[in-house]
């Protein structure tokens, strides 16, 4: 096998009432170089003790089943991975590592890759198409999964919008802050969400910004979630008051994502006071929407 590179954008899913189906992809990117090697050797940039232990690492253990489901021996791999995007924090980590062995594993084996065949492999590591998709194919998209068949839909998202993601210095695993949500729901709550995450489209279809604000909104699991971060109702506060469009929990949190059009650093700075109200640090970025996806570069 060549050295190859794969590069995989951030994603922040759920985007309030989009719960476990909206999802964009987001311009902060993981790299992951890759050759051929005897044993396992991990490098990660910035050093991350924990991704450099293999039965810890996503992105090995994905290239490894994918090895092994076309019949042949994992030997290693020599993996260097410059990490941009930080790990349980929302933003869709364990999705670029995912997604960057998929395709790695197809263009080395030269199978093309549809979508039975990623959904195959990715669902036996993520049981949810919201980080994976956008970060496999960028944009916005509404996702999901029935009798084994994942039903998704790209949406144009506007030029103009940006994110401002804002990330304390704490991590919530995905498993941590699924584990809070109820097992039922009040059939007000259920028609509370689907009429924002309805009222979400139509406002990036019809380009109507002012109504992103409410279409935001959540009860399923921004409400049990919040429990776990400390100051959440104050960021999203500051960020509207600041001048965003619209705010929500990214992904399972804990960052913090607010859509806007401009005001993104008063924004920025807003969330982070309502953070360090309650003792946390945090940091901003403005991040614009990614539209190509994942790819995978020849190197040598
Ligand atoms: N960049 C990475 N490279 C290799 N393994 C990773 C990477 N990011 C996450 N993982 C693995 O995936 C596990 C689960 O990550 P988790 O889903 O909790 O966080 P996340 O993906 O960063 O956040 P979210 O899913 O909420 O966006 C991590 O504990 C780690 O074992
Ligand atoms: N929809 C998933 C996304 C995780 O990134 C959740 O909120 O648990």
């Amino acid at each position: 096998m060549k050295k190859l590179r794969a590069i995989v954008p951030a994603t922040t899913a759920n985007l309030g009432a989009g719960f476990d189906t909206f999802g964009l992809a987001l311009s902060l990117y993981n790299e992951f170089e890759v050759e051929e090697h005897d044993g396992v050797v991990i490098e990660t940039i910035p050093d991350n003790p924990f991704l450099k232990t293999p039965e810890k690492n996503l992105f090995v253990q994905v290239l490894k089943y994918a090895c092994e489901r076309r019949g042949k021996t994992f030997h290693g791999a020599k993996v260097k991975q410059i990490t941009n995007v930080p790990v349980a924090r929302g933003l869709g980590s364990s999705a670029t590592a995912i997604v960057a062995a998929i395709l790695i594993s197809a263009t080395v084996s030269k199978v093309e890759l549809t979508d039975d065949l990623f959904f195959e492999i990715a669902y036996r590591f993520e049981p949810h198409p919201d980080n994976l998709l956008p970060a496999w194919k960028g944009g916005f998209i509404t996702a999901l999964l029935q009798n084994k068949k994942t039903y998704y839909q790209h949406i144009d998202f506007p030029q103009d919008i940006k994110a401002v993601v804002v990330i304390p210095d704490f991590e919530l695993s995905t498993e941590k802050a699924r584990a809070v949500l109820p097992e039922k729901i009040s059939l007000k709550d259920g028609v509370f969400n689907v009429q924002r995450a309805s009222l979400f489209i139509s406002a990036l279809v019809n380009k109507q910004y002012d109504i992103l604000k409410i279409a935001m909104d959540d009860r399923f699991h921004q409400p049990y979630r919040k429990k776990l971060i400390p100051g959440f109702d104050e960021v999203i506060s500051n960020a509207l008051e600041a001048g965003a469009l619209g705010a929500s929990l990214s992904g399972a949190g804990p960052t913090v994502l607010a859509l806007a059009i401009e005001k993104f650093d008063d924004i920025g700075k807003a969330m982070i006071e309502g953070f360090e109200k309650h003792s946390i640090k945090a940091d901003y970025k403005v991040l614009e929407v990614d539209k190509r996806g994942a790819r995978v570069e020849i190197i040598e």
